[in-house]
């Protein structure tokens, strides 16, 4: 085997054993879709925010419910607060960068949306604000996080602390929940 071929064997390995103990957190994925169940069913809207990697599974993700996932149905509401670069620009340089998330979720956001707040760390300083702002309007937030959970894991109402410590790998996962999070939601709202 080469050196490279030897590194993927151990890596998904490696990942294969994460996923093995995602098992322990069946409940609470299960918990967070149906929160944003409830959320859209009422009429309210899901929020995604997060910075590098976890912006492009914010977009992902709200890309799905807004779109289609594995069924035609209608589109459901959801927004990327990683998406508006004039938003993202105006407020980082006019406000400051921790208030990219949060500026945008107040003046987008009502009581009774769902924040889907995505942090592989659980301490980025943008994301917690949206959190903050978030408990402040009476939005449900769905922490997406890793590792020890930081701060992320308190301040969630609903917290999916997936059992790896590598940011890679933690994304990883997190893709996977929200996936399935998806799933179950199509399903549960596709004779609206
Ligand atoms: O995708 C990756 C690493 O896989 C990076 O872009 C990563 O998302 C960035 O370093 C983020 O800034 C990390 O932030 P966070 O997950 O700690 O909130
Ligand atoms: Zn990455």
């Amino acid at each position: 085997m080469t050196d490279y071929a030897r590194r993927a064997a151990d890596t998904f390995a490696a990942i294969a054993e994460n996923f093995r103990a995602l098992d322990a957190h069946a409940a609470t994925v299960a918990a967070m879709a149906e929160a944003v169940v409830a959320a859209l069913s009422r009429g309210n809207t899901v929020f995604f925010c997060g910075n590098g990697g976890s912006a492009a599974d914010s977009q992902h993700l709200a890309a799905e419910l807004l779109g289609r996932y594995r069924i035609d149905r209608a589109p459901l509401p959801a927004v990327a607060l990683t998406v508006d670069t004039s938003a993202l620009t105006a407020i980082g340089n006019d406000f400051g960068f921790d208030d990219i998330f949060a500026r945008q979720l107040r003046g987008l956001g009502k009581r009774g949306d769902v924040l889907v707040a995505i942090t592989t760390s659980g301490n980025s300083p943008n994301v917690m604000k949206a959190v903050e702002a978030a408990r402040e309007m009476g939005v449900t937030v769905l922490g997406f996080t890793g590792g020890a959970g930081g701060k992320l894991k308190e301040a969630s109402d609903i917290a999916l602390v997936v059992p790896a410590t590598r940011t890679d790998r933690i994304q990883e996962m997190h893709i996977a929940c929200g996936h399935l999070i998806c799933e179950l939601v199509e399903e549960a709202l596709a004779d609206r």
